[in-house]
């Protein structure tokens, strides 16, 4: 962006001083810290998002209904800033502006309603907009925990707040947002039942080298770091590594990428690290040294349904 950048900043820091009371400027710079660090966590350009960030609400207080017919946005929008101001900005931004980076239009434009299949950014600006540190409602902290730990997460207990809002006020829902909460119901139920298999071959791995006490915890939502916590043991550091091995051959064949390992070489205790799954192989004396059942005491144990265990 950088020369592009600079300019894009310059112009919308002078639109909004003209346009936009204090009250929401104080507001999108909100937005604009929160999408920042999200974009930061998540892997996302900072620089898009904060542009996103300031542009979202440059039409929000403002009568839209020239405009919509302008950039023939669909009568829907007449009379109804909230839906339009994003549309709006959208389209402004393309068509007056210059804007051509698909991506950071539609942030600006689903940032109100959110839509089926959100790009990171999309869902940074959508979820940004909705937790930033202003924002005071109901489960705003529970979603400012979730935004940084869980995008879909995050995503679809906003929407389905909105939805649960909207209709409290018996206003008409956009069918977007109906449509986003359905698919990121579906995404997530998706993801979980891939997760849950993906455990269980896992453990076929680690049985298949003959490892023992193979035991699969659920930590969802107890665990920062991951979803399932497989644990198993061997009986000396060679077979530790094979059953390591044996664990991340199987993953990737399975399209699984090895994310981090840690400990080989006669540790007595290697870590996988595979996103939601983190698979843990101990010696026999490390094992009960670490503990780590306990220390996940409270969580449930997944079935594993073993061949090599009665
Ligand atoms: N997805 C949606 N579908 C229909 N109406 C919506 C939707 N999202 C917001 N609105 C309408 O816009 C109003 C303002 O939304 P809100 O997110 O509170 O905006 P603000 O950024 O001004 O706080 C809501 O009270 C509701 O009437």
């Amino acid at each position: 962006m950088n020369k592009d950048y600079t300019e894009r900043k310059l112009y919308i820091e002078d639109f909004l001083k003209k346009h936009i009371s204090e009250k929401r400027r104080k507001h999108i710079r909100g937005v604009r810290e929160t999408a920042i660090r999200m974009a930061e966590k998540f892997g996302a350009d900072p620089e898009k998002a904060e542009i996103a960030a300031l542009y979202h609400d440059m039409f929000k207080e403002r009568d839209l209904d020239d405009l919509v017919l302008r950039y023939g946005l669909g009568d829907r929008y007449l009379g109804n800033r909230n839906l339009a101001h994003s549309k709006v900005a959208a389209a402004f931004m393309e068509q007056e502006l210059g804007f051509r980076d698909p991506d950071l239009l539609n942030a600006v434009r689903f940032h109100t309603t959110g839509r089926p299949g959100m790009s990171v950014l999309e869902q940074i600006l959508y979820l940004a907009d909705a937790c930033e540190p202003n924002r005071d409602y109901p489960g705003v902290e529970k979603l400012r925990e979730l935004a940084f730990r869980d995008l879909d997460e995050a995503c679809l207990f906003s929407l389905a707040r909105t939805v649960t809002y909207v209709r409290e006020q018996a206003s008409p829902l956009d069918e977007d947002t109906l449509r986003a909460k359905e698919y990121y119901e579906e995404r997530i139920m998706r993801t979980k039942m891939d997760n849950l298999n993906l455990v269980k071959e896992a453990a076929k791995a680690l049985d298949e080298r003959r490892g023992e006490n193979i035991i699969a915890l659920n930590v969802t939502g107890k665990s920062s770091f991951a979803d399932y916590i497989v644990i198993a043991e061997g009986g000396s550091d060679r077979q530790t590594e094979a059953l390591a091995d044996n664990v991340e051959d199987r993953f990737a064949e399975l399209g699984q990428e090895l994310r981090g390992s840690e400990g080989w070489h006669n540790t007595g205790w290697i870590l996988l690290d595979f996103g939601d799954i983190v698979v843990n192989v101990f010696t026999k004396g490390m094992r009960e040294k670490y503990n780590l059942e306990s220390v996940w005491g409270d969580c449930e144990q997944v079935p594993l349904d073993l061949e090599g265990e009665e």
